[in-house]
This record gives structure tokens, C-alpha cells and sequence, in this order.
């Protein structure tokens, strides 16, 4: 059996080295010819998976993506072929949860707020963000919950985006989707940024073409601009730069990129593949991860945010992404370059707290 993996992806040796001939390059240099002889494809979010790719593959039987997002992939196209298709819902869940609790400290940093006192609203109630959404609650956070599919089953207790848009923070989770009453592209449009007062803050961690960026970009421009903290980017791996000044936390599609949400997305691919084939599984994701650089912590005071915030900086530090996405931006190929040697991060799940309670294991920790 002969897997082409994209290069990016860890543990694909650990997983499949004894079943199939491994060969992998770069998600975006895939083509068509060197799928003429491979039988299982694992890809990530930046390796279209369309009629074009897939012209000379005449033996694909399995494709994977390790990856929660499926915007990439032809779905009805390897429906029609019958190739077998599997993706990694909620691997990397816990990672965007990090991401997002660790950018709200650097915002109520910035603005010198008390998080406790804000409102917090979640587009998109997913797995990604129902993991925001616990740890804003953990928090003191007030949560308003968007979602319209999931409003079908309760309509209490979620809102409509207009009255999203009036939180303090909006946090945005959806897929992106071009069809149908609910698509996500340019959910942001001109018209709702330009609704938006400028004590507001937004968060993108779901997909860059959720945001109309060009209408972000002039109303940063103008008198009054918001406070944004941008993980992804309407036409990466392309930036518009002009942008980035006047966004407080910037980074490369790097949200879900623990280690923990890695591993999870190729052995998600694993399991799939081992269910098809019916083979037993031999690993479990833990067997992959190295002991985390840091185990335990005793805590000797109460949290509070300032100790909260600490505690996370010492797993997970945003602001180190942030400068090394500014200090690269404008080299060629800086955005691929920085995901391909993104540092290992681990989950606040890998910290063990001593002496913390409930609220330090909703925030993720362990206790
Ligand atoms: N930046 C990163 O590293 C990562 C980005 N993602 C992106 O985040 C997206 C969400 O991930 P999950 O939460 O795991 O997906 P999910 O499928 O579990 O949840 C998405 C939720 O969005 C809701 N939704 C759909 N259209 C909506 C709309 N117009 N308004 C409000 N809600 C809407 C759905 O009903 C669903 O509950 C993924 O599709 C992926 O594109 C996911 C992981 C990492
Ligand atoms: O899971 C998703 O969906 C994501 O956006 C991934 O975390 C992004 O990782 P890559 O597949 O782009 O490496």
C-alpha cells in the first residue's frame, strides 16, 4: 500500500510505517501525478482534495484529513468515486480553547479590564466553541451563544448575530460555507463591522474568509477602530499586510496547533483507516506524546486573572506567536514557513495545578 502524507502532519511513521510505503511533501505541492500509484491520502486544511488533484488517481481507496475544517475537500466528488473519506472532528478543539482563553487575558491586559465584568459572545457553537465558550464561563464571564442550526432544538438559549455583535468580545467558530440562509462567508460583511462601536473586540479563529478583511482593514483606517486578535486570514497563505498594524494579537493559523490536537488529528486518521481495513489498533494517541516540558504547579494563592494568566504564559505564551509573525511578515513564504516550524505546544491540560479546584480544570488545566 503506498500513503502520500502531507509533510506536516506527526506520527503519520508512528501509525502507518507498518502498513504502507510512506511518502510526503508539502500540503500545497501535492499533484495530480504523484497520486497515480498511492492508495491512501492524508492531507491538512491547505491541499485542495478537487477533480484536479484527483485526475490520475486511479488506485485512491481512502482519503484523510486531519483536520477539523472540511472546506477543502470535494466531499460529493469521493462520494461518487467511492473513495472512503474521514476528517478529525474535535481533535484540536482543546487547542483553539488555549488559543482564545490565552488572547482574552492579553485583551483584558491591554484595555486593562477585569473579564469577570464582560460579556463574551460565541458564534458558532461547536466543539471549538463550546470549549471558548466553558472557559469564558469559568471566568465570570457573562456567554451570549450563536448559532442558528443549534437554536433549532432551543431557541432560548441562543441569540441572533445582531445581538452577538453587541458583546464586549465576539468569538467567531463557524465553517466556512458559501450556501444556503446561514453561509459563513463574510459573516463580518462592511455592514456589521460598520455597526460596531470601538470598545469592541473580535476573534477570528474559525476560517480568514469568515471576516471581510478588506472592510476590517478601513475601518481600522478610520477614527474609531476595534480591537481584533486574527488567527486566520481571507486568502492565505497570502496576508494583507497593510492589516497587521492594527491588529492586537496576529498569528498563522496556528490556533489548533497543539501537540495533543496533532497527534489527535492523525490518529483520528488512524482509527478510520484501521475500522476500514479491519485491522486492529495497536496505539493510543497518549503513547505518541512525549512528557510535557513542566508537570505540576502547587499553587499557594486563590486564581485570579493576573495568576490565571500567568499560569497559562507558562504552557502557552500568544505573544510569542504574535512577534514571530510580525518579525516575518513580508518574507516569502513567512506564513508556511512559521506553521512548518511552529514549536512544540502543549494543552493547559498537560499542567497539572495543585491546590486549584473546579474553576482551574474548566479553564483546562489539570487538577
Ligand atoms: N484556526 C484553527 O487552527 C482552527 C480552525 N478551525 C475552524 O473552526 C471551524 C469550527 O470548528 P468546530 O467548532 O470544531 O466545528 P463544529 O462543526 O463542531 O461547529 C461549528 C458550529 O458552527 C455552527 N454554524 C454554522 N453556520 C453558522 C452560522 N452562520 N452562524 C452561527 N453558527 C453557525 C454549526 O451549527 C456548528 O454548531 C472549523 O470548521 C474550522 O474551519 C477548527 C480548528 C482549528
Ligand atoms: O482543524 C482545522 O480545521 C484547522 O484549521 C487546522 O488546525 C489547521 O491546520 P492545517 O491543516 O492548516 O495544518
Amino acid at each position: 500500500m503506498k500513503l502520500l502524507a502531507d509533510e506536516n502532519m506527526p506520527y503519520v511513521q508512528e501509525l502507518f510505517g507498518d502498513w504502507a510505503e510512506i511518502v510526503t511533501c508539502a500540503g500545497r505541492d501535492m499533484t495530480p501525478d504523484q497520486l497515480a500509484d498511492v492508495d491512501v491520502l492524508l492531507v491538512r486544511s491547505i491541499t485542495q482534495v478537487n477533480e484536479a488533484l484527483l485526475a490520475q488517481a486511479q488506485r485512491l481507496s481512502f482519503v484523510g484529513t486531519a483536520t477539523i475544517g472540511c472546506d477543502h475537500i470535494d466531499t460529493a466528488l469521493l462520494a461518487r468515486r467511492g473513495i472512503a473519506f474521514a476528517s478529525a472532528p474535535g481533535c484540536n478543539k482543546v487547542a483553539v480553547g488555549d488559543y482564545v482563553l490565552a488572547a482574552l487575558l492579553k485583551v483584558a491586559e491591554h484595555k486593562s479590564w477585569q473579564l469577570a465584568d464582560k460579556t463574551l459572545a460565541v458564534v458558532g457553537v461547536g466543539n471549538t466553541g463550546s470549549q471558548v465558550a466553558a472557559r469564558a464561563r469559568a471566568l465570570g464571564m457573562k456567554v451570549l451563544l450563536c448559532d442558528p442550526f443549534k437554536a433549532q432544538g432551543d431557541p432560548t438559549a441562543f441569540v441572533e448575530l445582531a445581538h452577538a455583535l453587541t458583546a464586549d468580545i465576539v468569538s467567531f467558530h463557524v465553517p466556512l460555507t458559501r450556501e444556503g440562509q446561514h453561509a459563513t462567508w463574510h459573516l463580518l460583511n462592511e455592514s456589521a463591522i460598520d455597526g460596531l462601536s470601538s470598545e469592541q473586540v473580535l476573534i477570528n479563529a474559525c476560517r480568514g474568509d469568515v471576516w471581510d478583511n478588506a472592510a476590517l482593514l478601513a475601518r481600522q483606517l478610520g477614527s474609531t477602530p476595534l480591537t481584533l486578535v486574527m488567527d486566520v486570514w481571507e486568502h492565505e497563505p497570502e496576508v494583507l499586510a497593510p492589516l497587521v498594524p492594527h491588529v492586537l494579537l496576529a498569528s498563522p493559523h496556528i490556533a489548533g496547533y497543539s501537540l495533543e490536537g496533532k497527534a489527535r488529528g492523525t490518529f483520528a486518521l488512524y482509527r478510520a483507516l484501521c475500522e476500514l481495513k479491519q485491522v486492529e489498533m495497536v496505539l493510543s494517541p497518549e503513547q505518541l506524546l512525549p512528557a510535557p516540558p513542566i508537570g505540576a504547579v502547587h499553587l499557594e494563592s486563590p486564581l485570579d486573572q493576573g495568576l490565571i494568566a500567568r499560569l497559562v504564559k507558562l504552557v502557552y505564551d500568544i505573544e510569542r506567536d504574535d512577534r514571530a509573525f510580525r518579525l516575518a511578515l513580508g518574507q516569502p513564504g513567512f506564513f508556511d514557513r512559521l506553521r512548518k516550524h511552529y514549536p512544540q505546544r502543549r494543552e493547559l491540560g498537560s499542567l497539572q495545578l495543585i491546590n486549584a479546584g473546579q474553576t482551574a480544570s474548566e479553564l483546562g488545566f489539570k487538577v
